[in-house]
């Protein structure tokens, strides 16, 4: 059961509030907790940037915001759809890229993006037909009938974004899409995103690369240690600064290297 805290109550409006509502969102394991009280608003069409260090819990704040990860605290409303209480409205809307989830690998790439479009109610011969446009735009056309278990890093990453956006989802939620793609793909994934704020949509990504999120993100949000430290247009954040410098200020930490004079000589 997710515990109702005394948090100010998110917009359930699914005409005007905001993509996602999250409020006071925790997860422990064990003896680490994750995620302390997330408290994020991502307005509707907002193309928008989670970053962190790692470790800060942007997996589990995606993945408990998407309905794959119950939180111990907090709720989360997609739309106005409460993810947990209403978790087929809510699912329907969203299209997610998880971060190292196991797929269903023993399927051709082509045989995936069609069942994940046949789930989402697509009829067989709309989900092969945008199955077969998201191969080509994704340069998969080659190896879609190659088992998605054989495929490289990248590829994967590429045919699971594909499952992620055949239903045509309002909201995409995305963990690292870029990370492992090669740069003409990252560059078509850019394009794709565009297109879908650019027609209503609302995009949210987390990501490592400050200057990818500063060029194409709207807003962004910085997390660190389970807690967010930062939210707003990525101008508000930034304030002046570069998005590094000001991720660099907020997060703390230095960058200079101590100790590891032994790497530094020579062995032969
Ligand atoms: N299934 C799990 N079991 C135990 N601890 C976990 C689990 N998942 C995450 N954690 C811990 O929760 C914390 C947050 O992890 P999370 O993966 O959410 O961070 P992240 O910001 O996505 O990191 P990265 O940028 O490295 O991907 C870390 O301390 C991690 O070790």
């Amino acid at each position: 059961m997710t515990e109702q805290l005394n948090l100010p109550a998110p917009q359930g409006d699914p005409v005007a509030g905001p993509a996602i509502a999250m409020r006071g969102l925790g997860k422990r394991f064990g003896d680490v907790v994750a995620v302390k009280g997330i408290d994020l608003d991502v307005p509707r069409g907002a193309f928008f940037g989670l970053v962190g260090p790692n470790g800060a819990g942007k997996t589990t704040t995606l993945s408990m915001a998407t309905g794959l990860l119950r939180p111990d605290s907090g709720r989360v409303l997609v739309l106005g759809h409460d993810v947990w209480s209403d978790p087929v409205a809510a699912k329907q809307l969203i299209g997610i890229l998880p971060d190292g989830l196991r797929t269903f690998d023993r399927l051709t790439g082509l045989q995936l993006i069609v069942y994940a479009g046949l789930l989402h109610g697509l009829s067989r011969e709309v989900a092969q037909a945008r199955a077969d446009e998201l191969l080509k735009a994704l340069g998969l056309t080659d190896a879609q009938g190659k088992l998605v278990v054989d495929y490289s890093a990248g590829m994967t990453k590429k045919v699971t974004l594909a499952t992620a956006l055949i239903h045509a989802p309002r909201v995409l939620v995305l963990d690292e899409p870029f990370e492992a793609v090669d740069p003409v793909s990252a560059a078509t994934i850019r394009g794709i995103l565009t297109d879908v704020v650019a027609a209503g949509g609302t995009v949210v990504l987390s990501s490592h690369v400050m200057d990818l999120v500063e060029r194409i993100c709207s807003h962004v949000a910085v997390i660190s240690d389970g807690l967010v430290l930062a939210q707003g247009t990525v101008d508000e954040v930034r304030s002046g600064s570069s998005l590094e410098e000001r991720f660099v200020d907020l997060v703390g930490g230095s960058t200079e290297v101590e100790g590891l004079a032994w790497l530094r000589t020579s062995s032969d």
